[in-house]
């Protein structure tokens, strides 16, 4: 949870980016706090890693104002870059190298500026404890992303940008992966920026949502918020002496109230409805490829 008030800690303002003369960002406005996990959504295309990636540092963009903890990224230093963690789309060098090994030679950048993970640690909370003296090339697609994510956190980052961080994890290293989000933010007040498509995941970790397409910001809020921003009314199904019933509603628990108060035990299979992130995510990205 973001605790209020403080500067952002990523500030971007009408970020523009050209690629030759194809222009995939057209003023992108994004904002997180300490403490606060920021999900960028949209279709394949939409300039998610782009701007992702030009928040890293790794690419200058055609316009805008960049911030990352107060600095341009592009002339971020050493300590700088010491308080930022990053995990791309993929990691594919050292092959050889084992787990720990690779862990504990990524945790030796951080000193003088940070004190890492103890690697023990870090992989007890990635779940690779039984892989510890695995050669990194014969592990897993998704023991290697969590591998991933282990050298992204490593240095406790103050800012933290997840491109698709669980591709590949089977639910228990996702749930795993959900822990570990909340124990950086919550103890170690990390802002994270993190692209994912999963809406489930989404919902579930992102204190707001960003939605891109087509280079654009075309919502954002909480996921109640973007919600309740495309469906106004709650679906409310009910029986009533074995006879079935579909209601909408824009106050579900009032009306669920009175149909207790009216009906009390005629009522069986109660169900309240409300729009998904999922029907908020179709109907936007929907209208938005639908514009002339
Ligand atoms: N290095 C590059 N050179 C030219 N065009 C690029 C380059 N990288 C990305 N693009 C284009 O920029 C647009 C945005 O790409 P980007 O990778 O940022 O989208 P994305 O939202 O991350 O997509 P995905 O969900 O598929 O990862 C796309 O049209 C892509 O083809």
């Amino acid at each position: 949870m973001a605790l209020g008030g403080a500067e952002p800690v990523i500030d971007v303002r009408g970020l523009r980016m050209s690629y030759g003369a194809t222009a995939v960002l057209h003023g992108v406005d994004v904002r997180a706090h300490r403490g606060e996990v920021v999900a960028l959504l949209g279709p394949n295309g939409a300039g998610k890693t782009t701007t992702v990636e030009i928040l890293e540092g790794f690419r200058k963009p055609s316009a805008g104002e960049v911030r990352v903890l107060g600095v341009d990224p592009l002339t971020g230093d050493e300590a700088w870059r010491a308080r930022v963690g990053v995990v791309l789309q993929s990691w594919r060098d050292h092959g050889r190298w084992r787990v720990a090994e690779l862990l504990d030679h990524f945790a030796r950048f951080y000193p003088p500026y940070r004190t890492p993970f103890a690697v023990d640690e870090l992989l007890e909370l990635v779940g690779l404890t039984g892989q510890a003296r695995t050669v990194v090339g014969t592990l897993s697609g998704g023991q290697r992303r969590r591998l991933d994510v282990a050298v992204g956190v490593v240095g406790r980052p103050e800012v933290l940008f997840l491109d698709e961080p669980t591709t590949g994890f089977d639910p228990e290293a996702r749930q795993a992966f959900h822990d570990l989000v909340h124990r950086l933010t919550d103890l170690d007040d990390t802002a994270i920026l993190l692209t994912t498509h999963d809406l489930d995941e989404a919902e579930k970790l992102a204190d707001r949502i960003v939605l891109l397409v087509g280079g654009e910001v075309v919502a954002e809020g909480s996921a109640p918020e973007l919600t309740r921003r495309i469906a106004s009314r709650d679906e409310v199904r009910y029986s009533l002496d074995g006879e079935f019933f579909v209601h909408a509603t824009e106050d579900a628990t009032g009306f669920v109230r009175e149909l207790f108060e009216q009906h009390d035990k005629a009522i069986g299979d109660l169900e309240v409805r409300r729009a998904s992130l999922e029907d908020v995510y179709m109907t936007m990205v929907r209208k938005q490829e639908a514009r002339p």
